[in-house]
Order: C-alpha cells, then structure tokens, then sequence
C-alpha cells in the first residue's frame, strides 16, 4: 500500500501522521467529564494508501487508534502532525469537501432519530450535507434501492432490525455518491447472518462502484471473508500493513492433524513427533501439531520412518487467522513493520 509512485487512483493518501491528545488544563479538570493527565499518542506516524476498487481492513486492539485514524480523514479531528490527502483533497483545510465525496459510517446509531422513518432520517441527513431536495428525491430510492430497504422507506427506525439499522447508516453514508467508504466497526451490533449480508453488499459496492473503503472490525472472520489488504495496528503504530496473503505466506505455520488406527499407533506417531521437537495434542485417536516455520509435512512425516504407515488420515489446515495476527502482534515492531 506504501512506496508506490502516486497515481489517480489513489483515493486515500497518509503519510506520517501522528495525533497527540494533549492533558486537559487544570483549570477545565473540574469541568469536564473525563481529563487527561498525560498527553497520549493515538497515531504514530501512519503511512497509508488505499486505491479505488480496494478495501483495507483497519485491525487493532481497543485504543489502537482505529477511530482517532477515521476521524481525522474525514475532519473531525485534527492530525498534530503528518499529512492526509484524499482524491487530493486535504485532510485538515479540505474536509468539509472531504466530507460531500466520503462517505461516513460511524460505529453507533446515536445520529440515527428513532422515531423518525427512513426517508426523513435520510433527508434530514442529506440536508445537513448540504443537498438539494431535488437531489435527495432522485438519489434516496436509488440508495435504499442499493442497501435492500426499499420496501421499508416509510417505517420507523426504532421499528427495525439491528442489521437493517446497519443498512440505513450504509444508505446515509451512500447518500452523496462517495467515491470513498470509511466504516467503523460497521457490524458491530448485528447478528452474524445479518452481517454477512451488509458485507456483501459492501463488497459489490466496491466492485460495482471502485469505491476505496477503509473499514475495522474486531471479527477477524469477517476481515478474512472480504479479502482485503490489512493494516494491524496497536499503540498507534502500524504493525504489519499489506494483503493478508502475503501475511499468511510470510508468517502461516499450517496445523497438521493425523487420525491413527489404535491406540498404541497414536502413541508412537505422538513419541515421533514429540522427538523432532514438535508440541502435540492427543485427542482419542487424533493428533495435533502446528508445523514449525522452516519444516515441510514430507520432512516431519520422513522423521517418523516406519510409523508413519500407521496414519490413516492427514489434513493441514491454515493457522486461524486470530493466531497469525497475534503472532505479528508478539513481534518487535521492527520486524513487523509495513510490507
Ligand atoms: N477525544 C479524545 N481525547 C483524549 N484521548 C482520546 C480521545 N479519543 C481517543 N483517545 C485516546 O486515543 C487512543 C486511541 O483511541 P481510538 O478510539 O482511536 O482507538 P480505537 O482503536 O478506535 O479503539 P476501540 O477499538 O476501542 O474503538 C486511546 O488511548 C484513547 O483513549
């Protein structure tokens, strides 16, 4: 995603930028609801670009910087130092025309009026963007037309499911005809077939539309099932930017699982295993081992010699993706840096 030439397909451009939330002054300290004492650095010299038709998968633990990255693009906080473009358009001068070409799903429904229907949920939005009614006429069937909700244009919000409430905050955040996504844990409160389905929506939107979007989920599963380039954050810094193939290419250890015939066979294949150094989990007549790094199958099945005659069944299966991120994650930074 980095150390490329710039081109015009780069909708998404960062470089080097780093967020310090200063402490509150003393004197607002008894004012305010929360303070900080010490300052805190949300984002640590971020170097990103995410082109059209690409979806990068923001990933971090709590505090990792994700939203405070978010919401720096799109204007509603200032970077303390770096640089932000997107479609050219500067992140900290630019963003209210930042704001009419991205398209904003933030992780909560707090701006959603319950009691209101879609439609004039919608049109209250378009209008705070500043669009015509003409315009909004034209373009609210076509967005709720594209989120599946078109049958639901006139019901009221509180009436609807969670996973549909995740479709009209995609609907609004369509509603300028963005040319860029940012979606904040878009599927954070809905069930998981529900979510399958907006991110399969969202994943025709990029096809459909070459639309560059920058989303984060706490659900790797999720991350894997859109195929998207990854950035791994933690601290405010970046640990692995790139694809995620790439990531399993340089980091995957596959976890090999043998079912042996009897009892006294799956004691010696485990005694085999176990002198070439490998961790094994006995389960009945199945054995589980994760490969090492600098080890084939050939070469671990040729160390059991005779025994491994016994083996009735072998799969490999990939590391979960869980597994790989914290593996990249136990890295020192160094090593981890961006691909
Ligand atoms: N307005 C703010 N004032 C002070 N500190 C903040 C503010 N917003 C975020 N932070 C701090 O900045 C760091 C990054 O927070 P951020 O919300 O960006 O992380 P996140 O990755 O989105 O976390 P989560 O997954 O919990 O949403 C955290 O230490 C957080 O406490």
């Amino acid at each position: 995603m980095t150390g490329h030439q710039p081109d015009e397909d780069d909708v998404i451009v960062l470089s080097g930028l780093t967020k310090l939330y200063e402490p509150t002054p003393r004197w607002m300290r008894i004012f305010a609801r929360s303070h900080l004492t010490q300052p805190i650095k949300a984002l640590d010299g971020i170097d990103l670009t995410v082109r059209a038709g690409e979806i990068c998968a923001v990933v971090g633990p709590n505090g990792a910087g994700k939203t405070t990255l978010f919401r720096i693009i799109i204007g509603l906080t200032e970077a303390t130092s770096g640089s932000g473009r997107v479609l050219g358009l500067d992140v900290t001068r630019e963003s209210e025309q930042i704001r009419q070409v991205v398209g904003w799903m933030p992780s909560e429904d707090r701006s959603l009026l319950m009691r209101a229907t879609i439609r004039e949920n919608l049109q209250l939005h378009g209008r705070l963007q500043g669009m015509s009614p003409k315009e909004l006429a034209a373009r609210i069937p076509y967005v709720l037309e594209t989120v599946n909700l078109a049958a639901q244009t006139d019901v009221v919000i509180a009436s609807l499911s969670a996973g549909m409430k995740a479709r009209v905050r995609l609907a609004r955040a369509l509603l300028p005809g963005p040319r860029a996504l940012i979606l904040d844990e878009p599927t954070g409160a809905v069930d998981p077939i529900a979510a399958h389905g907006l991110l399969n929506l969202i994943m025709d939107l990029v096809k459909q539309e070459r639309l560059a979007v920058l989303i984060s989920s706490h659900r790797l599963e999720e991350i894997e099932a859109l195929q998207s380039k990854a950035l791994l954050m933690d601290g405010g810094r970046i640990k692995y930017s790139g694809d995620l193939d790439s990531l399993r290419r340089q980091w995957d250890r596959p976890q090999l699982e043998l079912v042996l015939a009897t009892e006294a066979d799956t004691r010696t294949v485990a005694d085999g295993l176990r002198a070439q150094g490998l961790d094994v989990l006995v389960d009945g007549l199945e054995l589980r081992c994760q490969l090492p790094g600098d080890q084939t199958i050939g070469a671990v099945l040729g160390g059991l010699g005779s025994a491994a005659a016994s083996i009735q069944h072998i799969r490999e299966t990939p590391m979960p993706l869980r597994d790989l991120i914290a593996h990249v994650y136990r890295l020192n930074p160094a090593a981890g840096g961006a691909a």
